[in-house]
This record gives C-alpha cells, structure tokens and sequence, in this order.
C-alpha cells in the first residue's frame, strides 16, 4: 500500500519534513544509521504543521498510523520536544497549533519516534529563527530519543536529520559523519505490521562483549567503512554482518533465517533487521532486484493490515521544511 501525505484543507503556517530512518545498517549497532525515501516520492516519514500561534499549545495528529499512538495527544513526544526545546533555548515561546502527520508506523524500526522528535525540533529551531546551533539541536533530539528507548543512540536522529548514511563518532565534537555510498543501491524498508518496542529489543541484548567479540565487531564496522571509501563494492556487503543485536535478537524475528534464505536465492546483496526490527531491509543491486525484493517480502507480509513495503534510495536531504 502506498504512503501518500495527505492534502489536508486546513491551513499551516509552515510544513516540515523528517525521513524515516534504518539504525544499525547491520554492522554498526548504535554507530551507524541511514535515512530512505521511496523513489516513487511518497512521504515516508512524518509531517508536521505549524498552524496557528495562539494562547495554549494543542495537537492534532492523522494520519495512517495514529490508531498506534497513545489516545492520548498530551502524551505525545512532538509536545514533550516543544517544551525540552523551550527549556534549552531559556525563555518562554509563543504556543503553537500543530498537526502531526503519522505516516511511519510505532516501535517498528523505522526509527519512527526518532522522526517525529526531528521534525519537531527541527521545526521549532526553524520557526522561531534557529537559536540552537545544529550540534545542540541533535543533542535535544538524542536525549529525547534516549527518554523512550531507555538509553541514548544517535544512529536514528543523526540521519533522520541531516540525511545520508552516517557515522557516529563517539567523543568527537563533529558527533557524526556522512559516509560514501552507492548511488545504484536501492533498499526495500518492509514492515511486517506488528509492534516491537525499542526498549524491549534493547533489553534481551547482552551487557558485555568478549575482547575477542568486540574486536570481531569493531572490524567488522572497520572493514564496511573502508570498503565504503575504496568504493569496493563486493568487501562492502560481505562486511554487513551484525554480530551484536542479531544474535541476541533474533528470536524476536524468527521468520528472518527463512526469509534471508528467499532473498538470497533471488540474488539480493543483503536482509537484515532495520533498527531494532521488526521491519527488514533488503540492499539490491539496482531498481530491477529491488521489484522482486518488494514482491516477495510484501507478498508474505500482506495478511496484515499495518504492513507497507517500500522501495527507497538514500535520502539524503534528511530533515527539511517543504
Ligand atoms: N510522535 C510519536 N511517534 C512515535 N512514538 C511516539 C510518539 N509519541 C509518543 N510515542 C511513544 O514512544 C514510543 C516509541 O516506541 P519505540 O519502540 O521507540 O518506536 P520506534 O522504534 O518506532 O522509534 C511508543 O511508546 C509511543 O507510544
Ligand atoms: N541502535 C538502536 C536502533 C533502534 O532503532 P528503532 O528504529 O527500532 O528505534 C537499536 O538497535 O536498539
């Protein structure tokens, strides 16, 4: 089913935009992130409307996945960003009218709550003329993100904002960098339907790795990143391999062996888990791989109502007012 933003007859003031987001990129478990959009142009991520200033802030939300979100609208993190917001620029702001549009679905890894804490705090910053600088807008959104899943990543919020695939650099003033990608890489965001709560998948996760498994991991990232810039192809997708959430996650997923033993028999590079799951992501060659990914993985999924299967590309305009 397709995605589409809605044309909504009521008026806004300003419209903004953040594109959904896949954490991890299997190799990077909390280091790397990419932010996709469908190459058919839909909006695969959430909208939100400035509409009005006016004596008390208010929210309305639509969209196709509202029914997923808490009833009710006080509890919702668009609101809880307004006023961490307020409270980091220090003085008080105008109340807004505001209408979110929920096109990602909830606790499915698509980095769903990640997009509407950036489309929210990048549109306030951009509303009321940017007084947080960008390093302190992402670092708003990542503690934000932190509140819901119980312990704060950047691999959401950094690509979500500034697009691209991105690097988290840990201690680094920069907090992170785009990397170099593939320009003929398409990637299949298919979401099963179902709800899998980040913080849940974050706790069946082991607190500590072995020396000999850390330093598996930190190659193995290592070897992604530099295949990345030697524009080797082929090292690059042997390196996605995740050798820490998906072992300890995978009976959350157990469809995942059967579905990647599919996938592979139709010649597609890659599938694994988009975030904390249970979306997948299928890397393909090209536009042509990508249809028969889609078919496959929408086919098996389409039992369910929630389920949507997209085709994207790299976004990598990330964040924006449209
Ligand atoms: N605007 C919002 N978008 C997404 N989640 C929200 C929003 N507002 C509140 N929430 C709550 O935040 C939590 C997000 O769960 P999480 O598993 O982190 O989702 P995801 O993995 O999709 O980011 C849910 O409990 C949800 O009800
Ligand atoms: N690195 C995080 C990413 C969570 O992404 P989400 O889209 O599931 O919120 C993790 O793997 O826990």
């Amino acid at each position: 089913m397709q995605i589409s933003l809605e044309v909504s007859s009521e008026r806004f003031l300003k419209r903004y935009y953040a594109p959904a987001s896949t954490g991890n990129f299997s190799v990077g478990f909390d280091l790397l992130g990419a932010a996709f959009e469908p190459v058919d142009g839909a909006l695969f991520g959430d909208v939100l409307d400035i509409c009005a200033e006016q004596a008390d802030m208010t929210l309305d939300i639509v969209g196709r996945y509202v029914h997923q979100l808490p009833a009710d609208h006080t509890d919702n993190l668009v609101l809880s960003c307004f006023y961490a917001f307020e409270q980091k620029v220090g003085r008080t702001l105008p109340r807004l009218s505001l209408r979110l549009h929920k096109n990602l679905p909830v606790g499915s890894g698509l980095g769903s709550s990640a997009c509407s804490i950036v489309v929210a705090c990048y549109a306030f910053n951009d509303y009321f003329g940017n007084p947080l600088t960008q390093s302190e807008l992402l670092q708003l959104m990542a503690e934000a993100e932190g509140g819901v899943s119980g312990s704060i990543h950047f691999d959401n919020v950094a690509p979500s904002y500034f697009g691209g695939l991105q690097l988290m650099l840990p201690q680094s003033a920069q907090i992170c960098r785009g990397l170099p990608w593939f320009d003929h890489w398409r990637v299949v965001l298919s979401y099963p339907g179902t709800v899998l709560s980040t913080k849940a998948a974050r706790a069946v996760l082991p607190q500590q790795l072995a020396l000999s498994h850390s330093i598996a991991f930190a190659g193995m990232l290592a070897r992604f990143v530099s295949a990345l810039y030697e524009k080797d192809e082929a090292d690059a997708v042997a390196a996605l391999q995740d050798l820490v959430a998906e072992p300890a996650r995978a009976p959350l997923i157990p469809e995942l062996p059967q579905l990647r033993a599919a996938l592979t028999e139709l010649g597609i590079l890659h599938l694994g888990i988009s975030g904390a799951g249970p979306t997948l992501f299928a890397l393909c060659r090209d536009e042509q791989q990508a249809q028969l990914a889609a078919e496959y993985l929408s086919r098996h999924y389409e039992k369910n109502q929630d389920a949507t299967t997209q085709i994207c590309r790299l976004s990598l305009a990330g964040a924006r007012a449209l």
